[in-house]
């Protein structure tokens, strides 16, 4: 695996990985999702958007609970049983990834999951086979979460139609420059689909501004450098990286990276934050469980304590 580069540079990279390696893509879903749930042709009320979910909860004074989940870790059917594990538990976005050889950004948790799921055969047409299943049964919005580089293996244009398709409000992608998010931006709003974009501890102000000007539905604050992966306690300059990113807007901002604990969600919450995001903590119950059952058990019992500390 790749050396992984501290977030903070990649973050704010200009150039990505020129080397790039994509896993062999089948055409075909992996699993048809029909059988496996005969109350697969129930569906709850569409999700409404990013932005409209943090504006709905701003009014209810509610603090967003997103859960990030690598898609096909340990298989498709289990993470389309946890997507609506974490709905019913009031995740109020849920962040779904799609796995990539060459994870950067990823610490040891994302990137041997993004592994697992690799080795299963995932990729995005599997992944979006699931979604166009599951969404219409989960009543919070899905935003995916991927590597540049899949996007432009298949041309941003029809990228964001695929999302669209099934029913995708937003988009994370960590290693996009800042100046080619436009063009993102521009096939993405003929697609009804928002573009997060991430701001990160050693982000210069006059970078910062840019960033959080750009972004749509949320602004995703790093909250310290390095990779992704649970922290024993999170960065205390979080405070202060809130309060100065709020003096420029009045755009929601969610923080993460390192968040693993009922504390960690209310002390975030706490600072002023609009929502909070958990990723590794959920990927290792799922992905290291002995079995698929026990990790959903596991994700539901986490995600409600994690619920239960927030506003
Ligand atoms: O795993 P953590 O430390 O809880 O951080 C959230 C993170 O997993 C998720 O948002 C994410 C997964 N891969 C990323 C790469 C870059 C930035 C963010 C991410």
């Amino acid at each position: 695996m790749a050396n992984v580069v501290k977030a903070s540079n990649f973050f704010q990279s200009t150039t990505f990985p020129n080397h790039v390696h994509i896993p062999s893509l089948t055409k075909k879903p992996i699993v048809s999702f029909k059988s496996l749930n005969p109350m697969a042709s129930l569906s709850v009320s569409p999700a409404v958007g990013i932005s409209e979910t943090f504006t709905k909860l701003r009014e209810q004074g509610k603090v967003a609970l997103i859960p990030y989940i690598t898609a096909g870790d340990p298989d498709l059917s289990t993470t389309a049983e946890a997507l609506k594990v974490l709905d019913s538990c009031g995740s109020d976005i849920i962040e779904l990834g799609v796995p990539y050889s060459d994870p950067l950004a990823d610490g040891p948790v994302i990137q041997a999951a993004s592994t697992r799921a690799l080795a299963k055969g995932t990729n995005l047409e599997s992944i979006i086979s699931m979604l166009k299943e599951v969404i219409p049964q989960i009543s919070c919005p899905v935003s995916l979460f991927t590597y540049y580089n899949v996007i432009l293996k298949r041309g941003i244009g029809n990228f964001m139609a695929i999302l669209n398709d099934a029913g995708v409000h937003g988009l994370v992608v960590p290693d996009v420059p800042l100046e080619e998010t436009e063009a993102l931006r521009e096939e993405a709003a003929k697609n009804n689909i928002e573009i997060v974009l991430l701001t990160t501890p050693t982000t210069p102000t006059e970078r910062m501004k840019p960033i959080v000007e750009a972004a749509e539905g949320f602004v995703y604050l790093v909250s310290s450098v390095g990779v992704t992966g649970a922290r024993t306690s999170i960065n205390l300059r979080v405070r202060s990286l809130l309060k100065d990113i709020k003096e420029v807007t009045s755009k929601p901002v969610a923080v993460g990276f390192g968040v693993s604990k009922p504390e960690h969600v209310q002390q975030i919450a706490g600072w002023g934050a609009d929502g909070v995001i958990v990723g590794s903590a959920m990927v290792k119950l799922l992905g290291e469980a002995n079995s698929p059952q026990e990790g959903l058990k596991e994700l539901e019992i986490f995600t409600k304590s994690l619920k239960s500390a927030l506003p």
